[in-house]
């Protein structure tokens, strides 16, 4: 599928004096995984609740498939938040029933057998069930509601390590089967390092990093040489973090192209070391931003 799913620009929301989300602009493109990542209070629920037309805007725009989320599209989002908010004396297979009075292309035979796969009590009222099992009951039914986007709050953050492969690879299934685009929030590296294909790293209400994960992999390296001043770097190289010690430096950097100086070791990153680094170069003052394409 083409296009683009979810568009931000300048979007901002305050809760009284205090931005949330501010000068947000990003572009997440259809049939894509993307994990949203960044710190406890960087903003992620915000854009979130922003996107499925739950908080108004302060500032800017936010689009789903070209259109406002408060106006026509609601019934191509998915959407499980954080809490997992389900009515709680509801059995699961009357949640399922209640999905098909409300929804057009609900499919009770997806979220059923999903629930059996799982052996969760489909007659026992959701309240009464563990966290991590009501977190998959909100699953089965964002996913029985056949999104074209599918919108996750940390939606592993309950399960067990096993529940949590199995839930991940439910949700890679499903979204090779329909074609949805997927973002999910989530503090859990290894999972976003196993489903995602795209990343966008929110700081401070702000977009720290965002794009393809081949691109910001091929873009970034980490560098071992002789000890240098960041400005001072072979082939342009953009440095995001460096640390020293008194005859080496070892820099995350983003390089244009590869550097062929043979005093600098060069090494692959990974998806968990570019995000501590990003965020944590958004500590200091001239903290780099990057947009991919
Ligand atoms: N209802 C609210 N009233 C006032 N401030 C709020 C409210 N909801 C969120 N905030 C503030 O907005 C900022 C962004 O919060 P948000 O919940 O979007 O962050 P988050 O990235 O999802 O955090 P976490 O990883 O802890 O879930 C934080 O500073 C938070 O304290």
């Amino acid at each position: 599928m083409t296009g683009i799913a979810l568009e931000t620009g300048a979007l901002g929301k305050r809760y009284g004096r205090t931005w949330a989300l501010r000068g947000c602009t990003l572009h997440l493109p259809a049939g894509q995984i993307a994990g949203l990542v960044g710190p406890n209070g960087a903003g992620k629920s915000t854009l979130l609740h922003l996107a499925v037309g739950l908080l108004r805007p302060d500032e800017g725009k936010v689009r789903i498939f070209g259109q406002d989320p408060r106006t026509a599209v609601l019934t191509d989002i998915g959407f499980v938040a954080q809490e997992t908010p389900l009515y709680r004396d509801f059995t699961a297979t009357e949640l399922i029933t209640l999905g098909g009075k409300l929804n057009q292309r609900w499919d009770v035979e997806l979220a059923r057998s999903r629930l059996a796969q799982l052996g969760i009590p489909a007659d026992r009222p959701v309240g009464k069930l563990s966290s991590g099992q009501r977190a998959q009951v909100a699953l089965a039914l964002a996913l029985a509601k056949r999104p074209r986007l599918l919108l996750l709050d940390e939606p592993a953050a309950a399960l067990d390590p096993l529940a949590r492969r199995e839930f991940l690879q439910t949700l890679m299934g499903a979204v090779g089967d329909t074609g949805a685009t997927v973002l999910l929030s989530s503090h859990l590296m290894a999972d976003l390092e196993r489903v995602c294909d795209y990343l966008i790293v929110l700081q401070t209400g702000h977009v720290q990093l965002a794009g393809a994960v081949d691109d910001l992999l091929a873009e970034h390296r980490t560098l071992v040489g002789p000890r240098t001043a960041s400005g001072a770097l072979p082939g342009g190289a953009q440095v995001i973090r460096a640390s020293h010690t008194d005859r080496q430096s070892t820099l995350l950097a983003r390089i244009a192209r590869p550097i062929e100086n043979p005093a600098w070791a060069q090494h692959e990153v990974t998806l968990e070391d570019l995000v501590l680094a990003y965020l944590a170069a958004a500590d200091t003052p001239t903290a780099p931003t990057c947009m991919g394409k």
